[in-house]
């Protein structure tokens, strides 16, 4: 070891949990010297060793020193200290031995990494705690899902049965995966022995549910968050089944998605401004994408969606798309492009991977031809022979079917995801290394989305790979992309390019 200092430093636990394996998982991140900052205040009381080579130690612990002394950044846990009551980060280290139940829960949320704030977070939270209205605009995998939800741990009160959170989510998918991170966060609250014992509800109440059933719920007993399709919630509103009279806080998160969308904007001027006031509420807007952002802030003040003193909190504002992803574009012929993919995926041996292909035509579809998803996955099954599962998922399966696939996907074991846009938007698969645009995005904003599936492990040093298969007409609008996103990208050249 380097010095004492270095010792106590290094010092992280005595219990299996943080014994070696986790511990280096923590110091591969990109910011070690956070994790640890963060681990030797929390386990401080802990009296074993964890000890790395010499000259790594070292140097954490002369930067960490550094850090401890001068100008020691909060930690998640210390930001939302003051807010967010019974905290759900908090890991008892010299308290009283806390009983398992709640070893538990900080094991979990602490194995998920929430530890360090991310920068979205470091900037929006104490916003958001001061009460503003917000609009979260971040790259893709930045953590404003978090951000938001810690916000609405802040502000709702168990004890009340009424609905106090939404949150308004463009596709059905999404809903799910937020609705599993309010639950995870519901549940570690619970557990804490020093919080009430009466439990947050969450309910999904999105397109393709039971929505009778969520009826009866919501009459019974209202949930005090809801996370929801702007579709169902209509309905719902429109019956005057529940109201919206105790919200607390409004979220609409992939907010320029819904607002450019012709089929849901009414309804979503309608919840902003109908069914319940900006002056009642606390109001978040989220996306990584917000086109003319100024003119949106102005119509969000002008049209009351949020109150005057709307916070637009933008990070990353130079650099649209996270630095970790890596750019790459081979040009070929429209009968090769299925080779191409093929001898891309045995060169690059993704961990996992999604296959972007554009949707069917209408026109397509009533000449009865069989989808380009369809031709792909048939393909792939006949000629990859890879060890990834290949796993399809577009919007003309039943939502059954679309749950099955992504619960798949989410198994653990690597996947071949073929799939349209529906999964640009939110999906949120860490696991994903590698995104092949097999057919170019319409746009630079569906560019930045579909590439914003991989790159999602906030303090990862690691490097994502997103490659486009390109005609050479499409040449052009790859450079378009390209100068809207502010991002380079580069060529490949391969021999099957036919
Ligand atoms: N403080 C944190 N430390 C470590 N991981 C985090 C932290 N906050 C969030 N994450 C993880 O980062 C990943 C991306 O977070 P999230 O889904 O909220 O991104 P996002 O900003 O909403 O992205 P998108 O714009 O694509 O929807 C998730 O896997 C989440 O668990």
């Amino acid at each position: 070891m380097a010095s004492n200092s270095a010792s106590q430093i290094l010092a992280i636990t005595k219990t299996a949990p943080y014994s070696k394996p986790r511990a280096s998982r923590f110091l591969q991140s990109r910011k070690p010297y956070l994790n640890l900052c963060c681990l030797s205040q929390k386990f401080s009381n802990d009296n074993a060793l964890f000890c790395l080579p010499n000259s790594k130690s070292f140097l954490l612990a002369k930067e960490l020193e550094e850090r401890n002394s001068n100008n020691h950044s909060p930690t998640l846990r210390e930001i939302c200290q003051d807010h967010v009551p019974g905290n759900v980060l908090r890991r008892q280290v010299s308290a009283p031995p806390p009983s398992p139940s709640t070893i538990c829960t900080s094991l979990l949320l602490e194995e998920v990494g929430y530890l360090v704030p991310t920068d979205v977070q470091r900037e929006a939270l104490p916003v958001l705690f001061s009460g503003n209205d917000c609009i979260l605009h971040a790259q893709t995998g930045s953590g404003k899902t978090l951000t938001y939800l810690l916000l609405i741990y802040s502000q709702i009160n168990p004890k009340k049965s009424a609905v106090q959170a939404l949150i308004v989510v463009p596709t059905r998918e999404l809903g799910m995966q937020i609705t599993k991170v309010a639950r995870m966060l519901a549940a570690a609250r619970h557990m804490d022995p020093k919080l009430e014992q009466k439990l947050y509800t969450v309910m999904a109440l999105l397109d393709g549910g039971m929505l009778r059933r969520h009826k009866s719920w919501l009459k019974a007993e209202p949930p005090a968050i809801v996370v929801a399709t702007i579709g169902s919630l209509s309905q719902l509103l429109e019956k005057q089944i529940f109201k919206l009279d105790s919200l607390r806080v409004l979220v609409v998160d992939e907010v320029d998605f819904l607002f450019k969308s012709s089929k849901q904007v009414s309804s979503l001027r309608k919840l902003l401004t109908s069914y319940s006031s900006c002056n009642n509420r606390q109001t978040v807007f989220a996306s990584a994408s917000i086109l003319q952002h100024r003119r949106f802030i102005h119509d969000c003040i002008q049209q009351k969606w949020t109150k005057g003193d709307v916070v637009h909190v933008h990070v990353n504002r130079i650099m649209p798309m996270p630095a970790c992803l890596y750019h790459r574009f081979v040009i070929c012929g429209r009968k090769a492009k299925h080779q191409v993919l093929l001898s891309l995926l045995q060169s690059d041996l993704p961990e996992s991977g999604i296959i972007f292909v554009g949707e069917q035509s209408e026109k397509s579809k009533k000449s009865g031809q069989a989808s380009s998803t369809t031709v792909l996955i048939d393909f792939l099954r006949a000629s990859y022979e890879g060890p990834l599962d290949i796993l399809l998922l577009e919007e003309d399966m039943n939502f059954n079917s679309r749950a099955a696939s992504l619960t798949d996907v989410r198994k653990g074991d690597g996947y071949l995801l073929v799939s349209t846009d529906i999964v640009a938007r939110g999906i949120d698969l860490p696991e994903t290394t590698h995104i092949y645009n097999f057919d170019l995005p319409k746009t630079a904003i569906d560019y930045l989305h579909r590439a914003g599936r991989t790159g999602r492990k906030p303090f990862s040093d690691k490097k994502y790979y997103v490659t486009n298969i390109i005609l050479p007409e499409e040449r052009f609008v790859l450079q378009r992309f390209e100068n809207e996103l502010m991002f380079h990208c580069e060529e490949l050249t391969m021999e099957t390019q036919g």
